[in-house]
């Protein structure tokens, strides 16, 4: 047989293992996903009717990269193997079952907005406190009671249960779950985690359903064992129940789900469950260098709740681990852009070729910004690109209506977010009565009781009002005050911080990632107009430039550790690699969650096939503030002997915070050409400001940069002053006065 012989020893008698239960928990890139994939192949090759197969995977595109490579070796037959998610391939099921379970056959399933939107009018016609009821907290109770397939009725009546979801804290819980659960039947509706939980309900209450698919599936098989959760774990060992043809692979040493219900302890019932079950070892790990697999094995070693592996490898040595060291996250992610621009020009890899992994969703804004000014293409998987975050939409929605209310599309977005009492009628009215009389959206905004009436009408005026002193704030004030102003007096910040999910935090993170990106906009010395305006558009020609994610061609993956499983690349750069970042800061409570936190980090070392490079920052913004940082703990863990240090352009020397920010202010590139400035004026090192109050048109001034100059021209609006130079080198400008530092000479 042709394709056996693309396997060692083990791996082949896994997969010539074809009658009974069997169990490979093995280390990363030891070819447990391989062994699935062939031992498919092998069964249908042997006579298996592909249609008895049933192969569980954790993502649709593991499904369909399983499929593609079992299609080469038996052609289009593949095509009719069951595989994919728990989530498609029941679903699949129960839209042929779903009348035994009182759901009409074409049911709808709600994603998670519906869910939630659908919650918000519950919270409200209970008339209960939507801030304690936020729809992200309820739904996560209701889901995580589903994965441990609770009933309502169960929940209702069972005081442990609701004392275990402190139910004292939100006693309603169970209710809302209930009136959600009649209304999504009511609907003819299923959410996510419905999926599953109404395949067991099918399964328990039809045996005849459950005996149909026990001799349809006449052999599973799971991977990524490690992170299913209860209701799943049920759902095969259900369908296994009479074949017992089950084969499971996983690795504990990856399993980093915990905190959405999976559970290892599956592994340990797997055992129980068939004491008959055969064990594979699979030790051999043929994805990674020698160094790499290395590095992974010293860091597991410190977790005391893990099975015992020893993973080797042939493969060479190759290069040491790279660990970088930053002044700043924006040199980290300049020193990451250069590296692969470098490595790929040096090497001739493709820039497909290398994946860039973080903790959290909201480091990918260095990155991605590093990137597009190298003019190198990337790809966010599974997450938004931080521009196209709700969040930040919505506040950037707020800085483009301050500087220029007749932004239609930014007041559409926002003028009832956060709530208001500014329904879509009145705000439909808004643009019909704009239409009908020829005024400016705005301008009917502004007057909104004299065309609407009194009620809604104060609630529209009262929002023009505070837009406008945002616009007032705005001439006097740089960017970064003014968006601070307006995240917080906009009430967005307070909406997004009442919400305490790990959802919630990551947008409230991403806000205040945004302000300190407008924070390090106004602290760049190169940037000469600070205001707001001057910002938006600065972001504005970003956007623009971003790469499409589904363009053709090659491009750097950039991904949360947590969606990278699974994945290999050749070359992988690690991030953030700081306290209370990676090990995050929510996960020191408890050895658990560290061991989980290093768990994760196993994970990432371990997608690395030739390179890996783990970059931190000795300085990063948070919350508007430059802070210190700490390197991670996880680097020490790493046996030195594998690993070579690198420093950033400046980071040699140590210090205190303050020689580092003057040291990286020094080191900063300039951003973008047209803010360069063509001037071969020196200013002389005693170089003093005048005071400017007395500034008038004619006068002739000095300006440290741009040299001498004539003020042509002064504008006062409010209490902003600016003024109109013509500058003998470089041409006009237009200076905000007291930002401005002018010395004056006549
Ligand atoms: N016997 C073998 N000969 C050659 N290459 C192999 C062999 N076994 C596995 N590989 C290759 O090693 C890499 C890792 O294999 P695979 O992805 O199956 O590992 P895994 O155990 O599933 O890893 P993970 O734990 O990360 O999911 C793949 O590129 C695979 O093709
Ligand atoms: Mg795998």
């Amino acid at each position: 047989m042709d394709h056996l012989s693309l396997l060692n020893e083990s791996q082949r008698a896994a997969v010539l293992h074809t009658e009974g239960p069997a169990m490979i928990i093995a280390g990363a890139g030891s070819g447990k996903t391989r062994v699935l994939t062939y031992r498919i192949a092998h069964l249908i090759s042997q006579g298996v009717d592909p249609f008895n197969i049933l192969a569980l995977t954790f993502t649709n595109k593991a499904a369909k990269e399983m499929r593609h490579r079992i299609e080469k070796v038996i052609g289009n037959e593949a095509k009719n193997i069951w595989m994919g998610t728990f989530h498609s391939v029941f679903s699949r099921i129960l839209r042929s079952e779903a009348e035994k379970i009182g759901y009409p056959k074409s049911f709808t399933i709600y994603d998670t907005d519906d869910s939630k939107t659908l919650i918000r009018n519950i919270v409200k016609e209970m008339n209960l406190d939507d801030k304690l009821y936020k729809p992200n907290v309820v739904l996560g109770r209701i889901s995580s009671a589903k994965n441990k397939l609770i009933s309502v009725k169960q929940y209702l009546n069972d005081a442990v249960i609701q004392a275990d979801d402190d139910a004292a804290m939100r006693p309603k819980i169970g209710k809302i779950y209930e009136t959600y659960q009649n209304r999504c039947f009511r609907a003819g509706a299923m959410d996510f985690d419905d999926l599953l939980f109404n395949t067991n309900v099918l399964f328990k209450d039809h045996p005849d359903a459950l005996n149909k698919y026990q001799n349809i599936f006449k052999f599973v098989m799971v991977d990524e064992y490690q992170d299913t959760n209860y209701s799943q774990y049920l759902i095969t060992r259900k369908l296994a129940a009479q074949n017992r043809n089950i084969v499971v692979v996983g690795d504990d040493a990856q399993s980093i789900y915990a905190f959405r219900g999976a559970d290892i302890q599956n592994i340990l019932n797997f055992e129980r469950d068939y004491p008959e079950l055969q064990v594979f070892k699979l030790e051999q790990n043929y994805r990674s260098t020698k160094n790499i697999v290395h590095a992974a094995n010293s860091v597991i070693k410190n977790n005391q709740a893990q099975l015992r592996k020893d993973v080797f490898t042939d493969n060479e040595q190759g290069p040491l681990i790279e660990v970088i060291k930053a002044n700043s996250d924006n040199e980290e992610g300049k020193l990451v852009a250069t590296t692969i621009f470098e490595e790929k020009m040096g090497n001739h890899f493709s820039y497909d070729d290398f994946a860039i992994l973080y903790r959290t969703n909201a480091q990918s804004r260095a990155m991605e910004e590093a990137l597009r000014r190298m003019n190198i293409k990337y790809k966010i998987i599974g997450g938004l690109s931080f521009y196209q975050r709700k969040e930040i939409k919505d506040l950037i929605a707020y800085l483009r209506l301050t500087v220029n209310p007749n932004d239609e599309q930014a007041l559409r977005r926002i003028i009832n977010y956060p709530k208001r009492g500014i329904g879509e009628t009145t705000e439909q009215k808004i643009f019909v009565i704009a239409n009908d009389t020829n005024h400016a959206v705005w301008e009917v905004v502004m007057n909104a009781g004299e065309f609407l009436g009194n009620r809604v009408g104060t609630a529209i005026e009262k929002f023009s009002i505070m837009i406008r002193d945002f616009a007032r704030i705005a001439e006097n004030s740089d960017a970064f005050e003014v968006a601070k102003h307006v995240a917080k007096h906009s009430g967005l910040v307070d909406d997004l911080y009442q919400d305490k999910t790990v959802e919630g935090l990551a947008r409230y993170e991403n806000i205040q990632e945004l302000l300190n990106g407008i924070k390090e906009y106004v602290d760049d010395p190169e940037k000469e107009d600070k205001s707001l305006s001057a910002f938006l558009q600065d972001i504005a020609l970003i956007t623009d430039a971003d790469t499409k994610a589904d363009d053709d061609g090659e491009f750097v993956t950039l991904m949360t550790i947590h969606s990278a499983k699974g994945l290999e690349f050749k070359n992988v750069f690690i991030v953030g690699m700081e306290e209370n970042l990676f090990p995050s800061q929510m996960m020191l409570n408890s050895r658990a969650d560290l061991e989980e936190e290093r768990r994760l980090f196993y994970v990432a070392i371990t997608r690395a096939e030739k390179r890996l490079y783990l970059t931190y920052a000795t300085s990063r913004y948070q919350w508007g503030n430059l802070r210190a940082c700490e390197k991670s703990r996880f680097l020490d863990e790493i046996d030195p002997k594998y690993i070579n240090f690198k420093y950033g352009d400046g980071g040699a020397s140590g210090g205190n915070v303050l020689d580092r920010v003057l040291q990286r202010k020094s080191n900063l590139v300039a951003p973008a050409p047209r803010m360069q400035v063509a001037s071969n004026y020196t200013p002389p090192a005693d170089f003093k400001a005048s005071d400017t109050s007395s500034l008038a048109a004619g006068m002739k001034v000095e300006h440290p940069k741009f040299g001498f100059g004539t003020v042509t021209k002064m504008d006062t609006q409010g209490n902003s002053t600016k003024a109109i130079i013509n500058f003998e080198e470089v041409g006009e400008k237009t200076l905000l006065l007291s930002f401005a530092k002018l010395k004056i000479h006549a």
